[in-house]
């Protein structure tokens, strides 16, 4: 007797033939994408194709003009305010500039998140508050009462990414986390995203620009690509598969953006101005 075919897991996030544009910009066009519980997804793209505008369609913060964003099978437009505010809760967001409150000292920008979810006593907010800036390698009592601006830019992502985890969070999305960090933090940061993945059964989607991450983090990697450069009839996404596949994919395009070679594209660029 033949076993019953395995039933594919519930995608996490779905996006199903999403379009969104601004004034006459078109930015994505009928992406589909799934993303499935516990993977790393690590979203490539030239600038200006629509990663972080991807990342806002998934928790809500912009809504697509055409198609559907789901969240756990949910369509994300159709939740209620409560709905949304129970669904943010569960998504950890690291920014690209750490996106911390400035006038708010390390301990009380991390312990935000764990006062405004409410019912959590004070000495549980400190424990956790400790926990996960261990967890990123800061020191609790050197830093919690320092200010963001004192901090350095390795330190800022460090201390946003212990404000996004000390909710616990089910999904992680990081924006160009390791952006204007040096090759060692970078890879401290890529580092904190693969043992946040081995501690918690998190899914995640990362954008970047950094092949670096690619290697390290990526389960599975989507290239998107810029709307105005496709040929008539291409999807915008390049490239969905595993980061080992990047530099054999037959598309030219892709091998093009992981080899970081310009090739004609000063050209086209001063083309486009004219
Ligand atoms: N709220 C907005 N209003 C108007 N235009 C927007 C808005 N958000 C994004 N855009 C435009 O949409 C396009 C895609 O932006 P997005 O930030 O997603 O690019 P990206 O692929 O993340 O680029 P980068 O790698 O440079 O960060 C850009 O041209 C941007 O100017």
């Amino acid at each position: 007797m033949n076993e019953p075919a395995a039933t594919p897991p519930e995608p996490v996030i779905r996006l199903a033939n999403a379009s969104i544009g601004f004034g006459r910009q078109q930015v994505l066009s009928n992406v589909s994408l799934d993303i499935y519980p516990h993977q790393t997804v690590v979203l490539i793209g030239e600038s200006g194709c629509g990663k972080s505008v991807t990342l806002k369609l998934v928790v809500g913060l912009l809504t697509p003009t055409t198609g559907e964003v789901y969240f756990e099978g949910k369509p994300v437009r159709r939740m209620r305010e409560r709905e949304l505010t129970a669904m943010r809760l569960r998504v950890g967001f690291l920014f690209q500039q750490a996106a911390l409150f400035d006038s708010l000292s390390v301990y009380d920008n991390v312990a935000f998140g764990l006062r405004a979810k409410g019912g959590i006593a004070d000495e549980a907010v400190r424990t956790r508050v400790r926990e996960r800036l261990e967890d990123v390698g800061l020191s609790y009592k050197k830093v919690e009462n320092q200010m963001p601006a004192e901090l350095s830019g390795g330190m800022r992502k460090r201390v946003g990414l212990a404000r996004a985890l000390a909710l616990a969070p089910d999904v992680m999305l990081y924006d160009e986390p390791t952006t204007g960090l040096d090759p060692i933090m970078t890879d401290v940061i890529n580092e904190l995203i693969l043992q946040t993945r081995q501690k918690r059964p998190v899914t995640s989607l990362v954008v970047t620009h950094e092949m670096r991450t690619v290697q390290k983090v990526a389960d599975r990697v989507i290239m998107l690509y810029p709307l105005a450069r496709l040929k008539p009839g291409e999807s915008q996404v390049l490239y969905d598969g595993p980061p080992e596949g990047l530099r054999e994919c037959a598309d030219q395009r892709v091998r093009q953006f992981v080899e970081g070679e310009a090739r004609d594209r000063l050209s086209e660029l001063r083309a486009d101005n004219e």
